[in-house]
């Protein structure tokens, strides 16, 4: 079988696409501002037949897509047929921000290239191993149960991807190593991961809830939401927004690119230290909890646009734990890593470059191998 496949993760204003030829980057791209005037493209179709144009499709083993709503459906990936398509489809009320466009993917790369087999990979297959006491809410079942309301986790092909690295880092067996990963990109998220599985993750039903993130809140108490609708009289869609998108680093400082908050925060500007120190802070009691749970912990990884980038939230989140044996080195921080805590510190702490393409190629390939 050829080596070569194309992956696709297809956002609702963006195209984001990597050729491999086995685990090499043969050719990647990013279409932008999809449907927005001046943007690169109108719509889904026209971008990925700009990706068809730019780029040697022939000889392709398969499409790989990112889905980041699988349910309970998939605990792992699967080719793409009519009945996968209908299932992503159905599962879109629980991940509205991301299946819809992904599913604008899936059906164009299958028009465009009908001879391809097309597979889904999901964000939430990964997190299939959490048990029962992590996924479940503690509310009235037979309503949980009828609308399919449990945690079911997100960012997976990531997590799995960085903490087997990390295993790899540590010169170990994935099945020996207890870690946590720390997924900070635009969206954000913890997973504790026990010999390779996961066995608590931060976000839930969707991938609202757990850390601050750049446009979304993360946790906060449910009430919120019927205080604003009661007293402010905000409507469904109202709080959908606010909470998705007026929210986190944007909400608190004007701005969702931790990059303008470091600067913010150096330059002495208040909005900004709170959003840091609010970020910062959220990830340390997730750190905390996640190392309750795995009781002997190994490693935590940082990982994403800002776990990759910026040594001052890596240094913040993880301060003044050196009771737990859990330690970064300044120099080595500013470094960049791999590994940034110090030699002889309990649990290693890492930063882990994410390769979700990767990963989604590379699973691809096994399923169509299977
Ligand atoms: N060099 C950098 N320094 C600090 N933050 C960065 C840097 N590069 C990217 N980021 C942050 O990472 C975020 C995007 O992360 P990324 O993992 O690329 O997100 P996604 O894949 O979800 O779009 C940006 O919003 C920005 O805040
Ligand atoms: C699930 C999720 O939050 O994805 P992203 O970080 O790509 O927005
Ligand atoms: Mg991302």
């Amino acid at each position: 079988m050829s080596e070569r496949v194309l992956v696709i993760n297809s956002g609702s204003s963006s195209l984001k696409w990597q050729l491999f030829d086995g685990a090499e980057v043969a050719a990647k791209g990013t279409v932008g501002r999809i449907g927005e005037p001046g943007g690169d493209a109108a719509d889904h179709a026209e971008a990925l037949r700009g990706v068809l144009s730019s780029a040697d499709l022939s000889g392709l083993a398969a499409v790989g897509h990112r889905v980041v709503q699988g349910g309970a459906d998939f605990d792992g990936p699967v080719v793409v047929d009519d009945k996968v398509v209908e299932a992503i489809e159905r599962l879109s009320p629980l991940a509205p921000l991301h299946n819809p466009a992904n599913l604008a993917g899936i059906r164009v790369a299958r028009d465009l290239l009908p001879d391809v087999p097309q597979v889904a990979v999901f964000d939430t297959a990964f997190h299939r191993t959490m048990p029962p006491e992590a996924a479940t809410y503690a509310i009235d079942t037979a309503v949980a149960e009828r609308y399919g309301v449990r945690r079911y986790g997100f960012h997976g092909t990531s997590h799995a991807y960085v903490s087997r690295e990390t295993a790899r880092l540590l010169g170990r067996d994935p099945a020996d190593v207890n870690v946590i990963t720390l997924h900070l990109g635009n969206g954000a998220s913890a997973c504790a991961v026990r010999g390779g599985r996961s066995v608590a993750t931060s976000m839930g039903l969707s991938p609202l809830q757990g850390l601050v993130m750049g446009t979304r809140s993360g946790d906060l108490d449910p009430a919120v939401l019927v205080h604003l609708h009661r007293v402010a009289g905000m409507s469904v869609d109202e709080l959908d927004t606010l909470l998705n998108h007026r929210s986190g680093l944007r909400g608190l400082a004007g701005d969702n690119d931790m990059r303008a908050i470091v600067r913010g925060r150096a330059a002495g500007d208040a909005a900004a230290t709170l959003a840091f120190d609010v970020y910062c802070r959220r990830i340390t009691e997730y750190v905390g909890a996640y190392l309750a749970v795995l009781g002997r912990l190994d490693a935590i990884t940082f990982t994403a646009g800002v776990g990759e980038n910026t040594p001052e939230v890596r240094a913040c989140a993880l301060a003044n734990l050196e009771t737990l044996g859990i330690e970064v080195d300044t120099e080595r921080n500013a470094a960049g890593g791999p590994v940034i805590s110090p030699d002889g510190a309990r649990v290693t702490v890492l930063v882990v470059p994410t390769a979700e393409e990767l990963e989604i190629a590379q699973q691809a390939r096994a399923v169509l191998a299977s």
